[in-house]
């Protein structure tokens, strides 16, 4: 069916109006193109399923999140809902001969089987989180395809598809599309675009006589990084500069790492509203006193973080972190973690510090904090080495506790037998131990004690990661790290000064704020009474002090 002349634009058209308004409902349902950009609005268009006639629907620059509606739309040959919030991929019936769909600046994750849309000619799904290409095997009018700014890591068969045209423009966002593999057999392409992704191998593209144009723009970068001893690359020489910035881009040291988060961290701060904050400001003899557990994932330190809590609640509270990670069984939201969307996350803004683990983000604001300083309580808190390294640069000063696994078999059983990380997973938590141990090795007095646990019968330490025995050496190594002060576990080697005394405030004793009255005691026969009264006392005598 041919386009006619009848078009509606609706701008600023409220749709729940339309819903009553019959003779504006009876023009659109006879129009057959009908344009409805930038209301900005969370759209329900489900109103549009009476319109039959439509051939091009262009919604961009909304909010929606559902289009169903297109199930009643036959005739539909153009679909335009780029800048929306979908991620449903084609969640509708298909129209025969729908030709062109835009699906760019969406939130879809995954593609499905597209046998049913054999019409397809254009496809465009720039700006999503897809990371594989797959179903469009039936797509046999297909030349046009574009899947810029996704995380594609792998292409299947396309092998029967006729593309034309093929954008894979900036796939190197957290994932890498690394090859060509899967592109071998488009017989009939003539432009490829492959810029800023990670290709080391053209393989298989020498078949493609069509090809006429490719763009590979920006790999060069991990060329570098590949091969890092080249002298010369496309006959020019390649500075230290270029080396610098391509291990910066593609394996980043941790330092680097923080460094650009502490950065983005303060950018959003600048661009929020700011809060006043009366319970954690600095201040030049009593900085707000402030734990954190770090060490390899898995390692007990989150298990250890609540232990602490639990055991000394008059003097510890446990800062929940957020986190876009799906909780895992048993864990509770607002204790363990704030498990939030991505999309929540990014509105967040403005975190302490963040830090990208396991392909999930972790955030610690300002407020988790808070919350506990309000209660008169020193904040636990546990990260990775990322997190710590970016959280020195902040206004806190907290006492950093290493936990490290001493025997990485054993490590590495326990965490099998959680059941919960591909091996893949467990390989890379086993090799930061290494990570963690140099680390602390090369900079004495990094940390402000290290607790190494031998974890010498993994089925042992799953039931109880801290015997009572286990407990009260690391508490007292805690107390010692928080109350005791800055002894350091190591002498710095003469010539070197230990990081944290650089900082502004250090040196000086933390002492803990005033225990609320209505707050209880520890109880008598609690595991670590004797701790429980020292600290006690301690605080007592700072307090009056
Ligand atoms: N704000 C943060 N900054 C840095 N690292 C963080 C932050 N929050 C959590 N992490 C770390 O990210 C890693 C993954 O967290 P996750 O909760 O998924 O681990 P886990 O599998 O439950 O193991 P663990 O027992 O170590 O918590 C952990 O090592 C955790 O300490």
């Amino acid at each position: 069916m041919e386009s006619n002349s009848v078009t509606a634009f609706i701008g600023m058209y409220s749709l729940s109006s339309a819903k009553n308004d019959e003779q504006y409902n009876s023009l659109l349902s006879s129009c057959d193109c009908l344009l409805l950009y930038y209301l900005h609005i969370v759209l329900d268009i489900s109103v549009l399923s009476n319109y039959v006639h439509l051939q091009k629907l262009e919604l961009s620059n909304n909010r929606i999140t559902d289009l169903s509606c297109v199930s009643h739309m036959p005739f539909l040959v153009i679909l335009d809902v780029s800048h929306n919030e979908i991620s449903d991929f084609f969640g509708f019936d298909p129209p025969k001969n729908l030709k062109e769909v835009n699906f760019s600046y969406n939130i879809l994750t995954q593609m499905k089987d597209m046998s049913a849309y054999e019409a397809l000619v254009k496809l465009e799904l720039d700006h999503n989180r897809l990371k594989r290409i797959h179903g469009l095997e039936k797509c046999c009018k297909l030349t046009y395809l574009s899947v810029a700014h996704n995380t594609i890591t792998s292409i299947c068969s396309l092998d029967d598809v006729p593309l034309k045209d093929l954008n894979l423009d900036n796939n190197n966002r957290g994932n890498h599309l690394t090859s060509t593999e899967g592109l071998e057999n488009l017989k009939r392409i003539h432009t490829l675009d492959l810029s800023v992704n990670r290709i080391s191998s053209l393989a298989g593209l020498n078949n493609l006589h069509l090809l006429g144009s490719i763009n590979l723009e920006r790999n060069q970068k991990y060329l570098l990084f590949l091969i890092q001893h080249l002298t010369l690359l496309d006959q020019e020489k390649v500075t230290i500069e270029e080396k610098v910035l391509s291990i910066n881009k593609y394996d980043p040291p941790l330092d680097v790492v923080a460094a650009r988060d502490h950065m983005t961290q303060l950018m959003y701060q600048l661009m929020q509203p700011q809060h006043l904050y009366d319970t954690t400001l600095p201040s030049a003899d009593a900085p707000y006193p402030m734990l954190v557990l770090t060490g390899p994932q898995g390692c007990g330190k989150r298990e250890m973080a609540h232990r602490l809590c639990e055991d000394f609640e008059d003097f510890f509270a446990y800062g929940s972190v957020h986190t876009t990670r799906e909780p895992y069984f048993g864990e509770v939201n607002g204790s363990d973690y704030h498990f939030v969307s991505e999309e929540e996350f990014e509105l967040l803004g403005a975190f302490l510090q963040t830090v990208q683990y396991g392909g999930h983000k972790y955030g610690l604001s300002r407020d988790a904090i808070e919350d506990v300083a309000r209660e008169g309580l020193a904040c636990c808190v546990q990260m990775e080495l990322e997190g710590v390294l970016s959280l020195k640069k902040s206004i806190f000063e907290p006492r950093y506790i290493l936990l490290i696994p001493t025997i990485a078999e054993n490590y590495k059983a326990m965490l099998r037998s959680r059941n919960l990380y591909t091996d893949a997973q467990i390989e890379a938590a086993l090799s930061r131990i290494e990570l963690y141990d140099n680390f602390n090795r090369e900079r004495p007095g990094f940390f402000n004690n290290v607790i190494r646990c031998g974890t010498p019968n993994p089925e042992l330490f799953r039931r109880e990661p801290f015997s009572h025995h286990n407990l009260i050496s690391i508490s007292f190594l805690i107390m010692v790290a928080l109350f005791i002060g800055d002894k350091q576990p190591h002498q710095a080697p003469a010539g070197i000064t230990p990081l944290s005394d650089r900082r502004p405030g250090s040196g000086i004793k933390p002492v803990l704020p005033p225990i609320p009255p209505e707050r209880k005691t520890p109880q008598v026969g609690s595991p670590l009474p004797s701790l429980s009264r020292r600290h006690r006392r301690h605080v007592q005598a700072s307090t009056q002090g």
